[in-house]
């Protein structure tokens, strides 16, 4: 079975870009906004590609941008806003649909543009079996929608939306046998940036914008 460490160590994992929710805080949907020129999910995409088998979108509404022609838009199974937890159950039913070998299946959020370009081996790198999920951390900070979800779970997952009142992820990942996989800040020449730096306001697109601006200027 192409699971992970011990079996096949340059296993890459279907992924599943998370973009389902509302934007209400951004008040436009996130995957459309350009930084620095370019969307924000071809920043993604590009960055998540070299290192998964493949790559969906999860996505309840109209993006407010073009997509890639070839990009499989996938909404959530469970509809009603339910919240990060049904893109993760969505992303789950559709590798066991599309990858049915694979034993796990990555998300990534659409609003984290800096992510580690080795986010997905260092993931599968630390899942011992297929029933473990295995979740990112920086500083400190778990950051649970860059995780390596086992497809396995997707009948509890989705017993547990129907139940659960507060459907946090982190609650969810408490339940289960999980694996945190610290990452450290990026070095850049502008000075240490966390990899998992989110953007929900108009403010921390501000923000990104300005590291972008500085990581450009300080590379010429
Ligand atoms: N599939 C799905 N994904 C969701 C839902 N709500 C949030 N998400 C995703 O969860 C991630 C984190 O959510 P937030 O950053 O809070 O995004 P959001 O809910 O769109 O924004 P706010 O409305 O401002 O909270 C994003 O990648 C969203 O796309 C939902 O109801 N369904
Ligand atoms: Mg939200």
């Amino acid at each position: 079975m192409p699971t992970a460490r011990g079996t096949d160590r340059q296993w890459r994992p279907p992924a599943v870009i998370l973009a389902g929710g509302r934007s209400s805080r951004m008040g436009s949907p996130k995957a459309g906004l350009l930084l620095r020129g370019r969307t924000m999910l071809d920043r993604i995409i590009e960055r998540l590609e070299p290192q998964v088998e493949s790559i969906a979108l999860n996505l309840n509404a109209d993006p407010g941008v073009a997509l890639p022609p070839n990009l499989v838009v996938v909404a959530d199974t469970m509809p009603g806003f339910f919240g990060p937890l049904a893109g993760i159950l969505t992303a789950m039913r559709h590798a066991g649909r599309t990858a049915p070998a694979a034993s796990h299946v990555l998300t990534v959020p659409t609003d984290t543009p800096f992510f580690p370009d080795n986010v997905a081996s260092r993931l599968v790198d630390a899942v011992t079996s297929g029933e473990e999920i295995a979740v990112a951390w920086s500083d400190g900070k778990m950051h649970p929608l860059f995780a390596l979800w086992p497809v396995a779970l997707a009948d509890d997952l989705e017993a547990w939306i129907r139940t659960d009142e507060k459907l946090r992820v982190r609650a969810f990942i408490a339940r289960h046998r999980s694996t945190a996989v610290d990452f450290p800040l990026s070095a850049t020449k502008a000075g240490p940036l966390d990899p998992f730096f989110n953007i929900n306001t108009p403010e921390q697109l501000r923000q990104a914008e300005e590291w972008l601006k500085r990581l450009e200027d300080h590379s010429r």
